[in-house]
C-alpha cells in the first residue's frame, strides 16, 4: 500500500516528510530543519517528456532516503533539479537555503560545492591517479596544496582505498572505482550527498559495501539521498524510501 504524495493528496496540508521518527520517541527529527523541500513540482522536458508531475516532498538534516522506481520514472531527473542540472517548470525547489528557481552563476557554484555526487557509471578521469581524481574537485576550488593534502587521506581512508591511491582507475576493480567517486564526492565536506543508482553496475557484495559507505556518511550527519532500482538493498539497509512511478512520487503507508 502507497500513499501518494503529489498534487490533490497533500494540498492545503504540511509537505510530507520522508523522513521516519524514531520509534523511541526521540523529537530528534521534529528538532532538524528542512535541508530540502520540494513543492508543487512539475518537469516537462522539451520534448514534451513529462517526468514529474506536481510532487511535493520535503527532507530532514541527516536523512537517508532512497528514491526507487522504474527506468524513466523520473528519479534521475529528480535529483538533476537538486543539483540545477535541469529546472523546474512550475513549483519551488530549496536545497540548504538556496532558491533552485532563480540560482544562476556564482551562487549555483556555491550551491554545488554543498552537494556531493556520485553516478553509476563513476565518471573518473581516466589518466589521473585514484588521489588526483578525488584531489581535483578541491585544486578546482583554488584550495591550497596544504589544505588539499590534509582532507585527502580521510577521504581515502573513509572509502578504505589509501592503498590505492597512486593507482589509474582501471587497475581497479568497478566496486574499487565506485568507492573513489564517493571519496571525490566527499572530499569537499559537502552537507548532501545524492547518488543516482550508484550500485547499478556492481554485483551484490560490491553494492553492499557502497550502502554501507553511505550509511556510515549519513551516520557522521550527511544527507543520503540514492537512487536505485534494487528493492532488497532497500529492505538490508533500514532507511526510509520513496517510489517514483510515471513522476508521481509514492511512499510505503506506515
Ligand atoms: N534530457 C531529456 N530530454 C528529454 N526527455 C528526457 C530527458 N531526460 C529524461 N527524459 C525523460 O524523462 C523521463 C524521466 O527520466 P529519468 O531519467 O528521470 O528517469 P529514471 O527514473 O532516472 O530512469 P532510469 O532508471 O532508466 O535512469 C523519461 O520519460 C525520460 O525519457
Amino acid at each position: 500500500m502507497t500513499q501518494v504524495l503529489n498534487g490533490q493528496a497533500t494540498r492545503g496540508s504540511a509537505i510530507p516528510t520522508a523522513h521516519t521518527s524514531p520509534a523511541n520517541g526521540g523529537d530528534r527529527a521534529t528538532l532538524r530543519d528542512a535541508i530540502i523541500t520540494l513543492q508543487g513540482v512539475t518537469k516537462t522536458y522539451d520534448n514534451g517528456s513529462q517526468a514529474l508531475v506536481n510532487l511535493n516532498l520535503e527532507i530532514k538534516r541527516g536523512d537517508f532516503l532512497f528514491i526507487t522506481g522504474p527506468s524513466g520514472s523520473g528519479k534521475s531527473t529528480l535529483l538533476k533539479l537538486l543539483y540545477g542540472e535541469e529546472r523546474v517548470n512550475d513549483g519551488d525547489v530549496r536545497v540548504d537555503g538556496y532558491d533552485l528557481t532563480t540560482l544562476r552563476g556564482d551562487r549555483l557554484s556555491q550551491l554545488r560545492r554543498r552537494i556531493g555526487i556520485v553516478f553509476q557509471d563513476y565518471k573518473l578521469i581516466p589518466r589521473r591517479t585514484v588521489l588526483e581524481n578525488v584531489a581535483f574537485v578541491l585544486w578546482a576550488q583554488g584550495l591550497p596544496r596544504k589544505e588539499i593534502h590534509r582532507r585527502l587521506q580521510p577521504a581515502l581512508k573513509m572509502v578504505g582505498l589509501t592503498h590505492k591511491a597512486n593507482c589509474f582507475p582501471e587497475q581497479l576493480s568497478g566496486g574499487e572505482q565506485q568507492r573513489v567517486s564517493i571519496a571525490r564526492a566527499i572530499v569537499g565536506t559537502p552537507p548532501i550527498l545524492l547518488a543516482d543508482e550508484p550500485t547499478g553496475n556492481l554485483d551484490p557484495e560490491n553494492s553492499w559495501q557502497v550502502i554501507k559507505i553511505l550509511k556510515k556518511l549519513n551516520s557522521v550527519g550527511i544527507t543520503v539521498i540514492v537512487t536505485t532500482h534494487d528493492e532488497s538493498l532497500i529492505r538490508l539497509s533500514n532507511h526510509p524510501a520513496v517510489q517514483l512511478r510515471n513522476g508521481y512520487l509514492y511512499r510505503p503507508k506506515g
